[in-house]
């Protein structure tokens, strides 16, 4: 079986963070496992309280996976301090993990910050050179790239200007614009459009952390990153219509539609 990591933020109330990671590494057949590098306390309404763990014991946590088990895709999610970044990007360069996927997670989509202000140069030098694809969304390009983006041509132009950091491609992802739902994906040659109707929900919780593990696990199965994007878009699309009122606030996506639907789970 094939397995995949994810590096990433604890979301108690289960809609983003290890815990996305982790249903959509189960609905894509892959084995996942996690390394937590801080628990949040949140909801569909809001992140109340961020705890970091210490950068020793996130090491130990990765060297206790790689010093066992293949990895065959990692993806790394929330990580909120500079040293913690520093000890991740240590790690995966001595263990040469492949497959990485980096989401620049920086604002909840309840606007907590989930990166401190300090570690955003950290989070720019350090991961994004190890990105086999890096997914920021519009807020997070741009931080990243210090340019307004209001249009896809902006959000081509930020992509263009990210790969120049070092990941070897780079997918900005169209949520926050208003009409259909775009991104772009720039491989250091050409760009590709991957495009969806806009659904019209307020439950997104997650949606980041979900198309961000879908892709990991298909590069662990062995696609490339375009074949990769691709499914992963009609993965979190289909988990956007299906989406879940739970909670007061923005619901989660939910993960298991396509898989109940198939075994006849459904009415
Ligand atoms: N209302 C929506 N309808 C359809 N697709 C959406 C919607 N909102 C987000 N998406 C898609 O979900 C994925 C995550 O994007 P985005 O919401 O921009 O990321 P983040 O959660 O990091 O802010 C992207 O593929 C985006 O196009
Ligand atoms: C632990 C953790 N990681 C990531 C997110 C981002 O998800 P969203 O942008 O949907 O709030 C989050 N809320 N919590």
């Amino acid at each position: 079986m094939k397995t995949a990591l994810t590096i990433a933020g604890s979301d108690c109330s289960g809609g983003a963070g290890i815990q996305a990671d982790l249903k959509t590494f189960s609905a894509h057949g892959v084995f996942g496992m996690s390394v937590i590098t801080a628990i949040t306390a949140q909801n569909t309404q809001g992140v109340s309280a961020v705890e970091n763990l210490s950068a020793e014991m996130v090491s130990k946590q990765i060297e206790a996976i790689f010093t066992d088990i293949e990895v065959d895709a990692v993806k790394i999610g929330m990580v909120s301090e500079t040293k913690i970044i520093k000890t991740i990007a240590e790690n995966l360069k001595k263990y040469q993990a492949q497959n990485v996927v980096v989401d620049p997670v920086m604002i909840s989509k309840s606007g907590f910050d989930l990166l401190q202000p300090e570690a955003k140069e950290a989070l720019i030098s350090h991961l994004l050179p190890l990105a086999e694809v890096v997914t920021p969304n519009i807020p997070e390009a741009e931080v990243i790239v210090g340019m307004k983006i209001d249009t896809v041509e902006d959000m081509e132009k930020a992509a263009l200007l990210i790969h120049k950091m070092g990941p070897k491609k780079v997918l900005v992802k169209g949520g926050h614009l208003t009409e259909d739902a775009i991104d772009v994906l720039y491989d250091g040659k050409k760009i590709t459009h991957y495009t969806s109707e806009r659904i019209n929900t307020k439950n997104t919780h997650g949606t980041g952390c979900t198309l961000s593990s879908a892709i990991t696990a298909n590069l662990a199965k062995g696609a490339n990153v375009e074949e990769g994007v691709r499914e992963a878009k009609e993965y979190i699309t289909t988990a956007i219509r299906h989406s879940l009122a739970l909670g007061k606030g923005y619901g989660p996506t939910n993960h298991f539609y396509s898989l109940y639907q198939k075994a006849g789970m459904l009415d």
